[in-house]
């Protein structure tokens, strides 16, 4: 489990805010990976090895191993187990039902005596509402990350419609404000939606917001952090094809280490003009 303040404190050690996306998709790596007995794990092992002291966050994207079935599950479980327990786990889950089958959902993703997986935080569905996000706050220590304004360009078929509380984005905020602090929420907010950050740090001055869209999405991060970065750096910003394909060749491991060198150089120079370091 990783505290807000364990989050701060490694941002400021690493000088960096990144989270590698591990959106591993076994028709894009390496052929000579496909040699070993589980593919995707022997990819995401090498990542790993090659990223973890220039991020701070992992993020696999459970669809990537959920499309693989009973293979992809068993990569997903190899991979929780070897990534480093001092790097907050995210598994990008985007779940949301009822309460009773929130549980569900919560225990196959953060019970290791159940799944043989605990990750640190799960991305959620807000659409719900209340008893379909409480089930995972059960789970002490764990981190909730509710989806509040997407990257994605269908973004403004829902989440710029006009309640009596604001942009129903902006409700979603405040509403899951009163479930539990922020030393337990954090919201998605795409990278690609940069000067928004303003508005949304009204509503959540203080949570940690995960920012996905830079890179193969176009997010500037520069902009991210002029509307978005607080005092305790508050963002953690993902990049996935971006650092995992930056080379397909034998190679990739070095690549990807690279433009994750790249990326934490920028954050760097962030964390520097925002007086953070
Ligand atoms: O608004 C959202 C919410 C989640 N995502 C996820 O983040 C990564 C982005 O991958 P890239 O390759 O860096 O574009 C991926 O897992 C998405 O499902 C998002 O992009 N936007």
């Amino acid at each position: 489990m990783i505290s807000r303040q364990q989050l701060i404190d490694q941002i400021k050690q690493k000088r960096s805010f990144l989270c590698v996306g591990l959106d591993t998709d076994i028709n894009k790596i390496p052929q000579f990976l496909l040699d070993y007995p589980d593919p995707v794990f022997e990819f995401n092992k090498r990542i790993i090895d090659a990223t973890k002291d220039l991020c701070v966050a992992y993020k696999p994207n459970s669809a990537f191993y959920e499309c693989m079935g009973v293979k992809g599950l068993q990569s997903l479980v190899a991979t929780w187990e070897y990534l480093p327990k001092d790097i907050l786990s995210i598994i990008d889950a985007k779940r949301g039902d009822i309460g009773n089958t929130s549980d569900k959902y919560a225990q196959a993703f953060l019970d290791e005596k159940s799944s043989g997986m605990s990750f640190d935080a799960i991305t959620v569905t807000p659409y719900m509402g209340n008893d379909s996000i409480t089930p995972y706050l059960k789970y002490d220590g764990k981190w909730i990350i509710i989806l509040a304004l997407t990257s994605s360009i269908g973004s403004k078929d829902f989440q710029y419609l006009e309640t009596n509380e604001g942009l129903l984005y902006e409700t979603v905020i405040k509403k899951a404000n009163t479930w539990a602090g922020a030393d337990r929420l954090m919201y998605v907010v795409g990278a690609t939606k940069s000067t928004e950050f303003t508005a949304i740090r009204q509503y959540a001055p203080d949570n940690f917001l995960l920012v996905p869209g830079v890179g193969a999405q176009g997010g500037s991060l520069a902009d991210v952090c002029k509307y978005g970065i607080t005092k305790d750096c508050g963002l953690i910003v993902n990049a996935s094809r971006s650092i995992i394909y930056a080379s397909n060749g034998p190679d990739f491991a070095e690549a990807a280490r690279a433009e994750a060198l790249s990326i934490q150089q920028q954050m760097e120079a962030e964390l520097e003009k925002a007086g953070i370091l």
